[in-house]
């Protein structure tokens, strides 16, 4: 799905309004009566109070348009205008005219701290002050407002984006942002949705597709993607009835130390899961009867040195090579990926250690081949790329190393992002649940075994990380969060395969 800015979406807008011959107060009615439709599912009817603060822009015009229907449908509704302009939108004011025919309670204007209503927790809030059109900060006492809703820790439900959040940049240090815990956006999800620094003010996510104009939204250029299952399983290449393991790639993964032998055994269990061929293991002597036994599978060969890897096997012949999980930073091993980056041409994978490596010896970049697949956590990837101011300097210094060095950058976490020059495609499978040790390592191993596959680099990133990410949602349902092993987290991958065909995961597997 196709991340869109609040331009892009303003213009899809207008050329809905153009080809559908509808006006722009039918497109709030449709738009706000979709978000109606949800919230009725979900109250049922219930006697809660439910107080919707109106802004005077059409996100106020859509709180108006939903209050109407809830009002209508018989729940009890305290309508609050947020007077913090004389600007009216147009829609507003057919929308506040509207509801003279359905209610005689007039909506309360609030136009200071005066007129600030009590919310108590078990209200029902729902925020239609701001949305697409937050051009500054707010302010004032709008901002201290948006406290009061934030500390009542009343359930809050957003419409289209929680009050305060911009679209294209991180709010300022103790900036009024609404804290929503469910947010309905329309027809396409925002960037910051799932950015580190503002995700948490979302809540849960919904997109509303409220019928935008699918040619132009079909046509329109944007180089960030949301990955959900149907984009994952389009990237998919299924298997051959007539084939055989060396159909599906021999892997070869380098790491391991002295203590740190589990990360290898995790990747290598995470590639064969994943469906290679074959798997070797290079690494430290030491580590010999613990992989062989682990893992029956794989095979191993070792390093001279019992405790560190200090070489590569130069005239060995793996279709991918997966380097650093568990390697440590010593100069024989800086060394060992000197002698690996001077012998393989095609595309690695290089996690953990091995970035930390190419973070002190930047040199090693160069050696890098053309679409190799780098994966760092934020840590890792502050090291390699430098500070960042915010979130988006972030993304704007991962293009630039990206385009620099001509690799594929994956950033882990709770949305993880994949970065290929300007394109960047962010992940929405996983959970907290994944937060754990070694779930690192068994990333890398899927990534691994699909390039082993043939998959395109990005590709198999993306599918890789997509992947990843729901099979820990599955490890999740089955053990709850706080249980969920790395281990755990390959042993499901069989499954988040197969569901990549399956239609809606039942309830009882959702997280
Ligand atoms: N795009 C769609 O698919 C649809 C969107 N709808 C809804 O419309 C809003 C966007 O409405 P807009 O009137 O452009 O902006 P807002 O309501 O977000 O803001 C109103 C207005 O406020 C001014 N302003 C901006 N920042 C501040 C500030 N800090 N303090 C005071 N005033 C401020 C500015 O002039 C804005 O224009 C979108 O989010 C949807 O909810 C349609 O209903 C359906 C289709
Ligand atoms: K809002």
């Amino acid at each position: 799905m196709k991340i869109l800015t609040a331009e892009q979406l303003s213009e899809a807008d207008k050329r809905t309004i153009e080809r559908q011959n509808i006006t722009s107060e039918e497109l709030m009615e449709r738009a706000a009566t979709l978000v109606f439709n949800e919230i009725h599912n979900r109250l049922n009817g219930a006697p809660i109070p439910i107080k919707v603060f109106c802004g005077i822009g059409n996100n106020g015009g859509d709180g108006l348009v939903i209050a109407r229907h809830l009002i209508q449908h018989g729940y009890h509704v305290t309508i609050y205008v947020v007077n913090y302009s004389d600007k009216r939108s147009d829609d507003f004011l057919a929308n506040y005219e509207k509801l003279k025919s359905i209610t005689n309670d007039w909506p309360q204007l609030i136009k200071g701290e005066d007129n600030f209503p009590e919310i108590n927790t078990g209200d029902f809030v729902i925020d239609a002050m701001f949305g697409i059109g937050l051009n500054r900060p707010i302010e004032g006492w709008v901002a201290k407002l948006v406290g009061l809703i934030n500390d009542s820790k009343a359930f809050t439900l957003a419409i289209d984006m929680p009050s305060g959040l911009f679209s294209d940049k991180v709010p300022g240090n103790d900036a009024a942002v609404i804290e929503a815990d469910f947010t309905l956006s329309f027809q396409a999800p925002k960037l910051v949705f799932f950015l580190p620094e503002t995700m948490d003010y979302v809540g849960d996510l919904q997109i509303l597709d409220i019928g935008l104009d699918r040619e132009f939204l079909a046509e329109i250029k944007a180089p960030i993607h949301l990955i959900e299952k149907v984009e994952a399983a389009s990237l998919y290449k299924p298997r051959k009835t007539n084939s055989h393991k060396g159909d599906y790639g021999h892997v070869l993964i380098v790491g391991g130390s002295y203590g740190k032998i589990g990360s290898v055994l995790l990747t290598a269990t995470a590639a064969l899961k994943t469906g290679s061929g074959l798997c070797s293991l290079y690494i430290p002597e030491c580590g010999y009867n613990i992989v062989q036994t682990g893992l029956p599978e794989a095979m191993v060969l070792t390093d001279k040195d019992s405790e560190q890897l200090t070489t590569y096997p130069e005239d060995f012949e793996a279709d991918v090579v997966c380097f650093g999980m568990g390697a440590g930073t010593s100069q024989k091993t800086v060394g060992a990926l000197e002698d690996l980056l001077n012998s393989v041409k095609e595309p690695v994978v290089i996690d953990a250690d091995g970035l930390n490596i190419l973070s002190n010896n930047k040199k090693l970049l160069d050696l890098l081949p053309k679409d190799s697949v780098l994966t760092p956590h934020p840590g890792e990837l502050k090291r390699l790329i430098g500070e960042w101011q915010d979130d988006f300097d972030k993304l704007e210094k991962a293009k630039d190393f990206s385009k620099k060095y001509d690799v594929v950058l994956v950033i882990k976490g709770a949305h993880s992002f994949t970065i290929k020059g300007d394109e960047i495609y962010v992940n929405n499978s996983g959970n907290p649940g994944m937060a754990t040790a070694g779930s690192g390592d068994v990333l890398s191993g899927v990534i691994t075994s699909l390039l082993g596959q043939s998959y395109e680099p990005l590709s198999a990133a993306i599918l890789g990380v997509y992947l990843h990410g729901r099979s820990g949602d599955f490890a999740a349902s089955e053990l709850g969060y706080e249980s969920v092993l790395a281990g755990d987290i390959a042993q499901n991958i069989g499954k988040a395969v197969k569901d990549l065909f399956q239609s809606e995961m039942k309830d009882s597997e959702r997280n």
